[in-house]
């Protein structure tokens, strides 16, 4: 008798449904050519979908089956249908990351093909030979400090406004929770022989909550990783900002930093390899191990694309390369992790579409995202 293992699946707002259904089209490749391997997958309202239905962008029986998952794929949440009122989809993804936990963000911005870089913004030159990964302190800092909407109408989503109207987030940041997520990077960063760097990054000059993570960082590295302080140095984000499109190869290895800076840099990564379309993610509430599993979220890193929602032209390499995380994190299949992912790279990398491989149309192409996701299905099923 094999493992059963229990997958809930929130496909979400906009382009989610799309690149969702791709990504599961991937793992069901992968569940009939494993023999023992049986995958429960049961899917539930989360986000803008889940307000119109509940009036809750995480109703409570989507937030029991996520707890009681082995994994949870997600497609994304929001759009302008909801808005910026008081009540959002966005609430419901941060309120699930923190119910479960999740304060590992994992997300690789490495090329997933050098066949990609003629598609770059970037030149050839700059983009060439770039590979880090981006470690994300999810539960923390601005998004869930203390914050304040001090308008004389108490709701930001009116249009009147007085003078005295004013608002206010805060960023906190404790010693276990830099402590906690510097031990992630130090140990994906040991993973690798030799060592990588790590890069951490944060706003120093400025802010309390920096001072604090650089202490915090650099203490933990040198009490518990004595190897890698040599590898470790700090930059500011500011900077940090312009270094990954001047000359991104000198942030190779582990960019570890907190939850906003690392929101907003892991979107300027993916102009590395030319769309935001390509790039997974995985939320842990731990290490990453090749030797044990954890439960997990994992999403594509961009959002709900209302521009292209509906129109079958997503990318769904994002999600699909999360699905091969997902194997690989919460499941423990890196067999079939690196199946997939070389799987998207033969299907990016391949000739006979008239010199380069089938593409979506932010990769230059115009295939759609089905035709894209059962191309990398086919290549699959012969991989495994
Ligand atoms: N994890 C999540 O669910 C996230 C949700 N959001 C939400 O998504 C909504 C839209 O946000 P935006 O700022 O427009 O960011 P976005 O990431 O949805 O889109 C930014 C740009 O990238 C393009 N893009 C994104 N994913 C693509 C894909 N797979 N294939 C091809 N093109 C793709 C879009 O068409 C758009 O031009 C907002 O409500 C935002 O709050 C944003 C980020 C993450
Ligand atoms: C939608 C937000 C809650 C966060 C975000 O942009 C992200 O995690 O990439
Ligand atoms: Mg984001």
């Amino acid at each position: 008798m094999g493992k059963t293992f229990k997958i809930v699946v929130l496909p979400g707002d906009g382009i989610g449904p799309e690149v969702v259904e791709q990504a599961l089209e991937i793992l069901k490749v992968v569940s009939n050519a494993t023999p023992d391997l049986q995958l429960d997958i049961t899917t539930h309202l989360f986000g803008g979908c889940a307000i119109d239905a509940t009036g809750k962008p995480l109703p409570e029986d989507t937030l029991a089956a996520c707890k009681a998952a082995d994994a949870v794929l997600m497609g994304s949440v929001g759009g302008p249908k909801w808005g910026v009122g008081p009540v959002r989809p966005e609430q419901g993804l941060l309120a699930l990351r923190k119910e479960l936990g999740l304060y590992a963000n994992i997300r690789p911005a490495s090329f997933a093909s050098d066949s990609l870089l003629s598609h770059s913004p970037l030149k050839e030159s700059v983009a060439k030979g770039v590979d880090f990964i981006v470690v994300r302190e999810l539960i923390g800092g601005l998004y869930f400090g203390d914050r304040k909407e001090l308008v004389s109408s108490l709701d930001s989503s009116k249009e009147e406004y007085a003078p005295a109207d004013a608002a206010y987030d805060t960023m906190v940041y404790s010693v276990g929770e830099v402590e906690r997520i510097t031990r992630v990077a130090a140990q994906i960063a040991l993973a690798s022989d030799p060592p990588l760097p790590i890069h951490s990054i944060d706003k120093a000059n400025v802010l309390a909550s920096s001072r604090l993570w650089r202490k915090i960082v650099t203490a933990t590295i040198k009490r518990e990783y004595p190897q890698l302080e040599q590898g470790l140095d700090h930059q500011l984000v500011d900077s940090a900002a312009m270094v990954m499109v001047a000359n991104p190869r000198k942030l190779n290895g582990v960019i570890l930093t907190e939850n906003m800076f690392g929101d907003i840099l892991s979107d300027e990564s993916s102009v590395i390899p030319g769309s935001l379309g390509l790039l997974p993610s995985a939320s842990l509430a731990g290490s990453p191990s090749k030797t044990s599993t954890c439960p997990g979220l994992y999403e594509p890193i961009h959002g709900s694309a209302p521009d292209i929602a509906g129109q079958g032209i997503a990318n769904p390499i994002g999600t699909i390369l999360s699905a091969a995380m997902l194997l690989r994190y919460s499941l423990g299949l890196e067999r079939e992790a690196v199946a997939i992912e070389s799987a998207v790279r033969k299907v990016l990398d391949s000739t006979s579409e008239g010199g380069h491989g089938l593409r979506t149309k932010d990769l230059g192409g115009n295939a759609g995202t089905k035709e894209i996701g059962s191309k990398i299905a086919e290549v699959l099923k012969g991989l495994l």
